[in-house]
């Protein structure tokens, strides 16, 4: 076990480059074992869950290694379509081998995907979208078997624009025959990177960043070289954490267009918010101002997975704010560890009412999901005092070393392993 200790009370300041998006990169090394050969990922974040998806195609027979940011993957030995129910468990994106897998082998069993704790996390829309393509499903206990002989293209219309289940019904589709239109579509720009890598791939498709997204399946794709899109989460997590430290940051290797709801609430906020091509600069000199109403959506709208780092910066602001959360029934596990720095925050159903302090205090508090434990780190920089964020491995799901990445702009946070950790803090 291992925890992160913050010195609180630093202005972040300095220029950094954020790494490439987990939530993009997931998706199209699932999608890699479509095409028999040796594909190139580039921009690839070193993170637990790109090593869980390596285990897993490593598992499916194929050779997989993480050299600096690019993946090489070699699926030309891929001889199983079986996920192990231990790799299976250990994230949510396993799920997204499901497509692919039953596109190349006509056959896929898995199990109930693990993940963050952050509510119920159906998968029925992606077992929807695969039937609605011809496939058999079969589910007993944890265990889902799909089968098809053949997919064939058809309408399918999501009644949620489900992220993964867009990318799962993307992937099957396009080996599939004929057509398929998917309505209701996620918008995410991970939709648009796989969509890309598919169509380098030799996939035809047309329309991922709107609502409607068309495919003309394909008997066959050819491997091929891309690079994923930079991470819009872990850009906005900094610029998060520059704002509250009310310091001056620059982020590279960005995608500002990625975060344009996002910069728009923090400008509400008071923070200034600047960009270039592919530059955001972040200052922030005074108090940032409280923000009437935060209402996470699927994109364009605020990110779900931003919600418990805006949560901090309001918690430190003048006014009154509130957040609702729409997209996961259960993403506010960090408001009791925020409490205990000093945060006032109300909860009703899927809003919290957050009335701004001016500091919260160091404390010892727990992660208790990815973007919770990101929020904590964050309120542990503008903490007075010393904040132990325990439980880190959740953190390191989605950001690579993030005490490294805030070290470069001058925060001080360390990683301790529990035996350190006990000496340290005794
Ligand atoms: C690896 C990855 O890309 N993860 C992201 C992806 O997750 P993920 O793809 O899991 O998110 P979805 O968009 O599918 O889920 C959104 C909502 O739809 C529900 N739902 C989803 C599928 C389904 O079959 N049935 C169902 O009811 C979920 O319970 C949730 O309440 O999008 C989320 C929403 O932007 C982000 O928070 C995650 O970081
Ligand atoms: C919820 C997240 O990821 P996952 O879907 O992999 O659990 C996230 O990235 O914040």
């Amino acid at each position: 076990m291992e925890k992160l200790v913050i010195e609180g009370g630093k202005p972040l300041s300095g220029t950094i480059r954020i790494h490439g998006a987990k939530n993009a990169a997931l998706p199209v090394l699932a999608a890699s074992i479509m095409a028999e050969g040796t594909h190139t990922i580039e921009n690839v974040p070193d993170l637990l869950d790109i090593h869980v998806m390596l285990d897993i195609l490593r598992a499916l027979g194929c050779r997989a290694e993480l050299r600096g940011d690019t993946v090489t993957v070699d699926t030309s030995s891929a001889n199983s379509s079986h996920i192990p129910e231990e790799l299976m468990k250990q994230m949510r994106s396993s799920v997204f081998l499901m497509g692919p897998l039953l596109a190349r082998f006509g056959k896929v069993q898995i199990y109930q995907p693990g993940g963050c704790a952050i509510g119920e996390r159906k998968i029925n829309l992606h077992l929807q979208g695969l039937q609605a393509l011809g496939a058999v499903v079969e589910e007993s206990g944890h265990t889902i078997v799909c089968w098809a002989k053949r997919l064939k293209g058809a309408d399918i219309v999501l009644d949620f624009p489900s992220v993964g289940a867009t990318e799962n019904i993307m992937m099957a589709a396009a080996m599939a025959e004929g057509i398929t239109t998917i309505y209701n579509a996620a918008r995410e720009p991970e939709i648009v990177d796989l969509q890309n890598y598919l169509i380098t791939m030799g996939a035809k498709m047309i329309g991922a960043g709107t609502d409607t997204i068309t495919i003309e399946g394909v008997p066959k794709l050819t491997p091929t070289t891309y690079k994923v899109i930079p991470d819009r989460i872990v850009t906005g997590t900094m610029m998060m954490a520059a704002a509250v430290t009310r310091g001056n940051v620059t982020l590279e290797n960005v995608n500002p267009a990625h975060l344009t709801s996002v910069t728009h609430v923090l400008k509400r906020a008071g923070v200034q918010v600047t960009t270039d091509d592919d530059i955001i600069n972040v200052t922030c000199h005074t108090r940032p101002k409280a923000v009437e109403r935060v209402v996470t959506a699927p994109y364009p709208g605020f990110p779900t997975d931003l919600q418990p780092q805006m949560m901090v910066l309001l918690s430190l602001a003048e006014g009154i704010s509130i957040i609702k959360e729409t997209i996961f029934d259960g993403r506010f596990k960090h408001v009791d560890e925020l409490s205990r720095m000093g945060a006032d925050i109300r909860t009703d159903l899927n809003s919290a009412f957050i009335r701004g302090v001016p500091r919260v205090y160091g404390a010892t508090v727990e992660s208790t999901d990815l973007r919770a434990g990101a929020a904590l780190v964050i309120a542990g920089l503008a903490a007075r005092g010393t904040t132990v964020v325990e439980q880190v491995h959740h953190i390191d799901r989605g950001y690579d070393r993030i005490e490294l990445l805030l070290g470069q702009l001058g925060a001080k946070v360390s990683r301790y392993t529990e035996v350190a950790s006990k000496s340290l803090l005794s």
